[in-house]
Formats: structure tokens, sequence, C-alpha cells
């Protein structure tokens, strides 16, 4: 799906823009660790002494995540092309020139060897370099997990208008991915600044402001990664709220521990399956002789968040907005509406994980993790960051159409450093 309407439309009447209102783009790539996507922004700059305006974006996304190609670089960096090609489409020949293109990767390629990553960056740059757009220096990269959160928060309370104006009421984030999860928000109270830890506050400057937000991007703690780590698949010795230590593939594929079967209370009591992640197979199944239902997953998936996360006390009162795997699965139980979103409180989670892990099979077919996720999100939710059952969750897929992804925020940073705009 494609989407170009001017949802400033309303305040300006076409008839109205001035003729000589000059259009640009930003292409951002967001490689996760599930899947790529492409963002294509377009900007109006109605006239130059104000500042441009965010007209609309394109947004495509393909499967699986450039982590999948680690023995096969160009495959993965021929999945990019294609998705650039959209952008080649897209975008007026005669602005191909100016248009920079960038791609930034997540936890799926913090995960992979060092010599892996280099090789899947290295084909994409390639596939850049051979573009008709502007290859910005450091265009192709893994992105540091802070500035994950901070662009997430910065594209939030962009579109929601918070970033501007005299009463910043900003809102904190949540994103949930496959490999990490990120907590972003402006501390109000000194507490906060004293209590977290030191690398857990980032300046930032964005829009002529200096924001000091709290984030923090905890890896092996997204959706997927903490399946294995429920089903007691990763070597989870020595992991902290930094590093998990991943199983990554040598060869092709590489089957976990002799295809030892990794069994869960959180599963169907009759499921036997085979899981592909990170190029590495597992096995998993229900326990079909003990229990199962949400009381012990419940206790099952204590284990993986207990202790491992900073609890901020600040965070207890306020309400976030939370977007990517919180929202999917959300929208999967009827929680939200899948093309509206809505508000939750931590409590709906909770409420959801029991009526699914308690009705397995009523609930199998749509996947046999659902029972897990719902679990796994209500225990991070209230034993990991240590929000209440009332705190007030805002499911947003898109504001005013655009998609709330750290990619917008990202383009903006991009746009400021190549001295384009803000
Ligand atoms: O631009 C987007 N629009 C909608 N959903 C997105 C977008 N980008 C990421 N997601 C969501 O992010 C989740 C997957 O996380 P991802 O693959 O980014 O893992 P990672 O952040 O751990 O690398 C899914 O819920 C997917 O729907
Ligand atoms: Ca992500």
């Amino acid at each position: 799906h494609s989407n170009r309407e001017m949802w400033f439309q309303d305040l300006f009447p076409p008839n109205m823009c001035p003729i000589n209102a000059k259009t640009f783009y930003g292409i951002m790539f967001d490689a996760g660790s599930t899947g790529t996507r492409i963002h294509i922004y377009t900007f109006v700059q109605k006239s130059p002494e104000i500042l441009p305006e965010l007209e609309g974006e394109i947004f495509e996304s393909v499967k699986p995540g450039l982590s999948a190609y680690a023995d096969q670089p160009e495959k993965g960096a021929e999945s990019v092309k294609r998705l650039l090609d959209m952008a080649v489409d897209a975008v007026p020949p005669h602005l191909w020139k100016k248009t920079p293109v960038v791609l930034k990767a997540t936890a799926g390629l913090r995960l992979l060897s060092e010599e892996k990553a280099q090789a899947l960056l290295s084909e994409v740059k390639e596939v850049f370099e051979k573009s008709p757009f502007l290859v910005p220096e450091d265009s192709v990269s893994i992105m540091d997990g802070s500035y994950e959160g901070i662009l997430a928060w910065i594209t939030v309370n962009f579109l929601t208008g918070q970033l501007s104006g005299q009463n910043q009421h900003t809102t904190g984030t949540l994103d949930l991915g496959g490999a990490s999860t990120q907590i972003t928000f402006l501390p109000r109270f000194e507490e906060t600044l004293k209590e977290s830890p030191r690398d857990f506050l980032t300046s930032f400057e964005m829009f002529n402001s200096t924001y000091k937000l709290y984030t923090h991007s905890y890896l092996g703690f997204g959706l997927k990664a903490a399946r294995l780590a429920t089903l007691g698949a990763l070597n989870t010795e020595g992991m902290s709220c930094e590093k998990a230590a991943f199983p990554v593939s040598t060869s092709n594929e590489t089957e976990v521990a002799d295809g030892q079967m990794f069994r869960s209370s959180c599963l169907p009591k009759q499921l036997e399956a085979e899981w592909h992640f990170g190029g590495v197979k597992y096995r998993y199944g229900g326990n079909k002789e003990g229990e199962t239902g949400f009381k012990p997953c419940y206790l099952e998936v204590l284990k993986v968040v207990k202790g491992k996360l900073h609890q901020p006390d600040e965070i207890r009162g306020s309400s976030f907005y939370a977007f990517s795997y919180y929202y999917d699965r959300a929208a999967d139980t009827n929680l939200i509406d899948y093309e509206q979103g809505g508000v939750l409180e931590v409590r709906d989670f909770e409420r959801k994980a029991k009526e699914v892990c308690d009705n397995m099979e009523r609930f199998s077919s749509a996947s046999p993790f659902l029972c897990m996720d719902l679990t796994y999100i209500t225990a991070l939710l209230k034993e990991g960051f240590g929000f209440r059952d009332n705190t007030l969750l805002q499911l947003t897929k898109k504001v005013n159409n655009i998609e709330t992804s750290w990619t917008l925020g990202a383009t903006f940073h991009l746009l400021q450093s190549l001295g384009i705009t803000y």
C-alpha cells in the first residue's frame, strides 16, 4: 500500500499553495530482524522562510529480514534492490541526484558476526551506489540501539504535534521488535535523572531544541528472541541487559543441540514443530504430559524478564505510545481495531493472555505462539518495566497516515546533517 495523500490539505487547499512550492524526497530503509522496509518521504517547502512540511509517505516491506541472508549477502542486497526500484518510480528523475538514500539495520544484524554483517552491508552499499540517488557517507550501517528509541520518540512526538509550539506534552514510546525492545521518554522528575544509569540518558538536538531523553534498547528482549529465551533455547549464561548470547549460524542452517526438543507450558499440549530464526532451526513443542495455561506460562516467562530491566519510577503513572509487536498482537486478538489502533490498559494484555492460554485449542490456529507472546508482553510491561495494571497504552500504527517508525526521525536527522532542512 502506498500513500501520497496530503494530510494537511484542509489547512492548505491545493489552489492556495504557492506555485513555487518546492518538493523534495528522502529514502530511509529499516533493515529489521524480521523484515526490510522502505519509507519514501515527500516534503514540501512552501516558501524559503518557513520550514518544509512532511507531505506524505510511500511504504513497502519484504520478509525475511537481511539477517536471514547471512550466508548469501548478494541475495540479501537483491531484496533491498527490489524495494529501491519503487523509489526510482516514485521520485521524479530530475530529483534523483538530490534524494538521499540510507539504510539502517537494527537488532538482526547486531546479533550476526561482524564479518557476516559487514558482508551484507557492503553488498547493499553497492546496490545504492549503482542507483541514481544521492548516497551519503555512512549510508549503510548498523544503528546504535539508543538511536532507535530516540528516533522513534521524535517521530511519534513530531506526528502528534508535540515538538512544535509552546506547550510541549511529549509522550513516551515503547517499541517491541523481533530481537530487541526500546523504551524512551522525556524525564520530568529530577529523581529519574539521578537514579538512571548514565548510558540511559542522552541529549539529542532536533528542530532547534535539545531533548534530554531516557532511552534504552534491550537486545535479546524482542518478541521472537523472548520466545527462544522462554523455550530455554538460548545460551543465557552471562546474559545481561546489554547482550544476549545468541547462537549465530555458521553454516547455511544450524540445528541447535542435535535437534533437541524445547518444550513450554505456553504452547498447545500436542504441538510439535520447527521454527527458523536468525538462520538457526529450532524444534519446539507443548508440555505433552505436564501443565499448560496462563499460570505456569507466566512463571516461565517471568524468568526471562525478572530483574533484567531498569525500572524508572516515573513511568508508573504516565501513558505511553506503543507500536510494532505490541500493536500486532493486540490487533491479532481484537483488543484493538487493525486499522484504527486504540487505547488499552496494561491489564487488558493480561486478561487476553489468560483467555488465550487457558483456551489454547481455540486460539492455536492463529499462531501457536499467541499465548506465549501475550504472556511475554504482560510480563515485560509489568515485571520488566514496572508499569501499573492501569497504565494507558496508546496503540498506533500510523498518525496522519504516516507510519510510526524510527525511520521518520532518522530522515529528519539525515536531512539536517546534509543541510537540506531543519
Ligand atoms: O514501518 C513500519 N510499519 C509498521 N510496522 C513496522 C514498521 N517497522 C517495523 N514494524 C513492526 O516491527 C515488528 C518487527 O520488528 P523488527 O523486524 O523491526 O525487529 P527489530 O526491531 O528487533 O530489528 C513487527 O511488529 C512489524 O510489524
Ligand atoms: Ca524495529
